[in-house]
């Protein structure tokens, strides 16, 4: 996606740790524009699936995945992070890493919005490690739904999600593809594949 990829050259800003902060476009400030067009670009590649449902995770994960939701015209489910009083039991339950609050976080998805009949798109912010990908998944599994393909708004190559997503046999498609990232070469972005 080009527009975002410029986005990321102009806004990027690499932190220690092998962090990208794209707070202005992302993680803390939206832009409409560009989240619409992630979610046309993402419903293009997951319409032909059929999706019933898109699956993501609270907090960065729930803007672009409203967008496709919309554009797909299914509703949006997303995995919280606490569990509310007012959620039904059972609920599906997996752990995982927030990688930029750092520790582990318990995850929890009603059985009220996920279940066997579901054909499941997984649309999320980052593709890092690839961790918290495998817990929503798992999740899914839980609920007996189908999975149809993962979709992230960036990649960061060099962490090898991609790489340790491969066992669930599924597509997976990013906007963005972040090569690499130095003081010295700075952020080596690429549309996304
Ligand atoms: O592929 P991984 O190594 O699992 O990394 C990607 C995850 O890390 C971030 O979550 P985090 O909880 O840090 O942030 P958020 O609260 O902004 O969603 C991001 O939103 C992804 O969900
Ligand atoms: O804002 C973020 N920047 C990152 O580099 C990253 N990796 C996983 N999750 C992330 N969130």
């Amino acid at each position: 996606m080009d527009s975002l990829v410029q986005a990321i050259r102009e806004q990027g800003v690499i932190l220690p740790g092998g962090f990208l902060k794209v707070d202005g476009l992302v993680n803390h400030q939206l832009l409409p524009r560009l989240t619409r067009e992630m979610g046309v670009r993402f419903a293009q590649l997951f319409a032909p699936l059929n999706p019933t449902k898109v699956l993501t995770i609270e907090v960065s994960g729930i803007a672009p995945a409203i967008a496709a939701a919309m554009e797909l015209d299914v509703p949006m489910v997303y995995a919280r992070k606490k569990k509310p009083l007012t959620m039904k039991e059972p609920a599906f339950t997996a752990s995982s890493v927030s990688r930029t609050k750092g520790g582990n976080v318990d995850l929890f998805i009603s059985s009220e919005f996920l279940g066997p009949a579901d054909r499941v798109v997984v649309i999320d912010d980052f593709l890092a490690s690839g961790g918290t990908l495998r817990a929503l998944t798992g999740m899914i599994e839980l609920s007996g739904a189908t999975l149809l393909g993962l979709g992230c708004v960036v990649e960061k190559e060099f962490e090898k999600g991609r790489e340790h997503l491969a066992d669930l046999n599924v597509p997976i498609h990013t906007l963005a593809n972040i090569v690499r990232m130095s003081e010295h070469e700075g952020i080596v972005v690429e549309a996304g594949r």
